[in-house]
């Protein structure tokens, strides 16, 4: 258990890696830290004699592996020391005066009783001056007093110790510094030693002077017990108050890395090691074979199930999940279908609410169209009555109209000597020569137009005859007269005709397709066209075109019926 909370690392590569870092010669350093090494070294060498020559109970305050300060706060009160020689030497201390408190209790620096204090020290010193061991000064085991000297005389001891228990042959000599057993390379620290503290002591380095750490040094120098933190306040006391961040920064990189290394290769180190003792423990290489087999196969199987289960557990959350969806889903059909429902029982309402209007209306419009329809028979009435009014309006002007139309001379005709004498309304007065003299003579027509009435006011008198014949009438107009006497100007126009100079026929026609269109909504009027010529008894369809019909068979039909 120990070995696992400690981790092993070299503090003096450490070191000289953030030297080497920072340009700092490594060759003093490295002496330094051995120094320190040893002195650490010897003080646990005697940290262990004494507990064990002691026993553990009583020597329950010193550490096995105690810091300087912890080994000489321990010894302070000469206890360990006195019972120490007792145990080597019965009676050397005839009375060993116990403290009344615990004495790892008593503060750094707090005066121990004068009594105790002379009594413990001064009895151990007389005994191991006795014995021949080397003695140190009381002031060692105060603060600023040399520990190494109290580790040489416990280890010269213990040395005494050994010589007794062997025999005591031969004079007994202390031979001085033993080497250390460890190497420079293996220093073992524990994570709670005061490593840790002394590098998180050196982050408040600028809370002290630069002065008091290079005494601290020099202490430690003259102590032989360099401690880590000790070394490190060394390598920063040189250093400018900035760099010292900087410095303690790589130092700390430096072990955390370190340390990981080392959890590393111990965790590697543990795993070998517990192969070789399942090996050892069977007996045979195959069987650890067979073992580590069989647990791979356990493991893969192991793998294998928590792969199945992984997937199983996979499958269980999409199910979950897509049921959870299909529930989403399904609930929010559900609000869609109740939304329809009530959108469908707002439509009903609506459709049955505009069914009543649409019927209302109807009904509204049924009554409107009654009236419309009798308003309407009662217009058709009035139209009709208002028609059969027009044509006999048309009846009484006469069904047969008779007017007259004077043509006018030609131009450059040599003698312009007309007939005409009079023009009143619808009389006409013509002289007649006769033998007698001049005589006259007066006819009597619908009206008479003079040589200078115009086309359009001829056809005025035509126009009511058009409409007659759109009401159902038979109209017939026709132009009677001797040749050149103007019929053909009449009825169609002179030979270049323009708008003005357009006939009767023109006229009555545009009229009819006029009124036509007018009541198209009301009547629908087919009309069609046929032209006759009259000559010499024979009527001719003027309309063919192939000319082998030319002729109609009027007077046969006429002779039949
Ligand atoms: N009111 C008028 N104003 C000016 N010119 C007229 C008028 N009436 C007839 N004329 C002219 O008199 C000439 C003879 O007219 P028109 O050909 O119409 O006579 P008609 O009676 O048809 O002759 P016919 O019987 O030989 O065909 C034409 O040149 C025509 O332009």
């Amino acid at each position: 258990m120990e070995s696992e909370a400690s981790v092993s690392f070299s503090a003096a590569s450490l070191v000289e890696d953030v030297l080497q870092q920072h340009g700092h010669g490594l060759k003093d350093l490295d002496l330094e830290f051995r120094k320190a090494e040893e002195a650490a070294s010897r003080r646990y060498e005697a940290a262990g004699w004494l507990r064990k020559i002691i026993g553990v109970v009583a020597a329950k305050d010193l550490p096995a592996e105690p810091s300087e300060e912890e080994f000489r706060l321990v010894l302070r009160s000469g206890i360990i020391l006195c019972n120490a020689i007792n145990k080597v030497q019965s009676g050397a201390v005839p009375k060993v005066v116990e403290s009344p408190i615990d004495s790892a209790l008593i503060p750094n620096g707090a005066p121990l009783s004068a009594y105790q204090y002379f009594e413990n020290v001064r009895n151990f010193m007389v005994a191991i001056q006795e014995i021949g061991v080397p003695t140190f000064e009381p002031s060692d085991l105060e603060q600023g007093g040399k520990s190494s000297r109290i580790v040489n005389c416990v280890l010269a001891l213990k040395s005494y110790c050994e010589w007794k228990q062997n025999g005591a042959n031969g004079a007994w000599k202390f031979g001085g510094n033993p080497k250390p057993t460890i190497s420079a390379k293996s220093f073992v620290r524990k994570n709670s030693d005061p490593f840790t503290n002394s590098l998180s002591r050196t982050s408040s380095i600028n809370e002290k002077t630069l002065a008091t750490l290079n005494s601290d040094i020099e202490s430690s120098k003259m102590s032989g017990s360099l401690s880590l933190s000790t070394l490190v306040r060394s390598i920063l006391s040189d250093k400018k108050p900035e760099e010292i961040p900087m410095l303690v920064e790589s130092v700390l990189n430096k072990v955390v890395e370190e340390f990981e290394h080392r959890i590393a290769s111990q965790g590697e180190q543990t795993k070998i090691t517990l192969r070789d003792h399942v090996s050892q423990k069977n007996g045979s290489a195959s069987m650890f074979v067979v073992a580590d087999k069989k647990v791979e196969n356990k493991i893969h199987m192991v793998a294998k199930k928590q792969d199945c289960i992984y997937k199983n557990r996979m499958d269980a959350e999409e199910l979950q999940s897509q049921h959870l969806k299909q529930k989403v889903l399904f609930d929010q059909q559900q609000k869609d279908i109740q939304e329809l429902k009530l959108t469908l029982h707002t439509t009903k309402a609506g459709m049955q609410f505009m069914q009543m209007k649409f019927r209302d209306e109807c009904s509204n419009l049924g009554m409107h169209i009654h009236g419309l329809a009798q308003a309407a028979s009662g217009y058709h009435r009035v139209l009709e009555e208002n028609r059969k009014l027009y044509n006999e309006v048309q009846d009484l002007k006469g069904s047969i109209r008779v007017y007259c139309r004077i043509r006018p001379f030609f131009p450059g005709q040599p003698n312009q000597l007309s007939a005409v004498e009079n023009i009143e309304d619808g009389t006409i007065t013509v002289s007649i020569p006769s033998r007698s003299g001049k005589g006259q003579r007066s006819f009597n027509f619908n009206k008479v137009f003079g040589p200078s009435v115009t086309q359009a006011e001829v056809f005025l008198d035509m126009q009511p005859l058009i409409r007659s014949v759109l009401d159902g009438y038979n109209v017939c107009i026709f132009a009677y007269g001797q040749t050149g006497s103007g019929k053909t100007y009449t009825m169609t126009g002179p030979k270049e005709i323009t708008e003005k100079s357009q006939g009767v026929n023109y006229r009555a026609l545009s009229d009819l397709f006029f009124i036509a269109e007018q009541r198209k909504d009301t009547f629908h009027y087919d009309v069609c066209v046929q032209m006759i010529e009259i000559y010499n008894e024979q009527v001719r369809d003027l309309l063919v075109t192939d000319g082998t019909n030319k002729k109609y068979p009027f007077i046969s039909y006429f002779i039949l019926f």
